[in-house]
């Protein structure tokens, strides 16, 4: 469903490459962990993906069509959720705002926003404004307005970066269960090696200096998961070792400058 092919970028104003040759492909209801060290391309990467950026070279389909401009089937969930919800809105109006572009009169809009409303487990505070929530709160509602919206991708920019560790939790097991209900394919950049492999099929590791795909590993965890017992599975140690180990290699190998 999302094919990267040979995608390499660098910022007009840098002489050097942020990202080089990149090749990924996501299948449709996958969900995909991208980590690496910082300033590695990960964001930069999702904004090639999400049409913000144009890339140097290379090309980008989504559903087979060529990421030319920002992608009409695509929602995004960014770190700072502060910025990206709409003080003067009510929590069921920002959820409801993007789907004004999907042709739906105002009763199929509201109806949608309270239904995402209520599998982020926020449907009593749908009258409140983002600034009476928590930030935990308010990242629900971000991620809701992005369901509500039914889109072919999610892609979501450190999207628990911001909230405590126990609300971190409870936004993966979130992620997940949405994942499962909707069948909706996701993209999820991360600092956090234990949540990449908790929440991903697959972690894509990005090296740096040029940000290029240095590791692609399969997770397959069994059983349903649980934020402790899952830690503990020797295959989730394993796997956090593994990616580790991988993300530590590039640093070392290309500190930050
Ligand atoms: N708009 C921009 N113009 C110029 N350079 C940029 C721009 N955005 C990012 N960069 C540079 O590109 C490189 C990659 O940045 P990017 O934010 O994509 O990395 P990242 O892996 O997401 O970083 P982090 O993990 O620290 O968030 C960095 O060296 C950064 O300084």
């Amino acid at each position: 469903m999302l094919e990267v092919k040979n995608l390499s970028h660098a910022y007009a104003e840098a002489a050097t490459k942020v990202l080089e040759n990149i090749d990924l492909k996501v299948d449709s209801g996958e969900l995909v962990s991208i980590v690496g060290p910082s300033g590695c391309g990960k964001s930069t990467l999702l904004r090639t993906i999400a049409g913000l950026i144009r890339p140097t070279s290379g090309q980008i389909r989504l559903g087979g069509t060529l990421v030319q401009d920002v992608p009409d089937n695509l929602a995004v969930v960014f770190q700072d959720y502060s910025r990206s919800l709409l003080p003067w809105m009510s929590v069921r109006d920002n959820v409801a705002f993007p789907l004004r572009g999907r042709g739906m009169d105002r009763k199929a809009r509201r109806a949608a926003a309270e239904e995402a409303l209520d599998a982020v487990g926020l449907s009593y505070a749908a009258r409140k404004y983002p600034w009476q929530l928590s930030g935990g709160m308010q990242q629900r509602v971000a991620i809701a307005r992005a369901i509500a919206y039914r889109p072919a991708l999610l892609l979501m920019d450190e999207p628990f970066g911001s909230v405590d560790a126990q609300t971190r939790e409870e936004l993966e097991d979130l992620v997940l269960s949405v994942r499962a209900n909707q069948e909706m394919t996701i993209l999820l950049v991360t600092h956090d090696i234990d949540e990449s492999v908790y929440v991903g099929d697959r972690v894509v590791v990005l090296g740096r200096h040029p940000g290029r795909v240095i590791g692609d590993v399969a997770v397959a965890l069994p059983g349903n998961h649980d934020q402790i017992t899952t830690r503990e599975l020797p295959e989730f140690v394993h796997l956090r070792a593994e990616i580790g180990r991988l993300v530590r290699q590039a640093a070392e190998a290309n500190p930050a400058a």
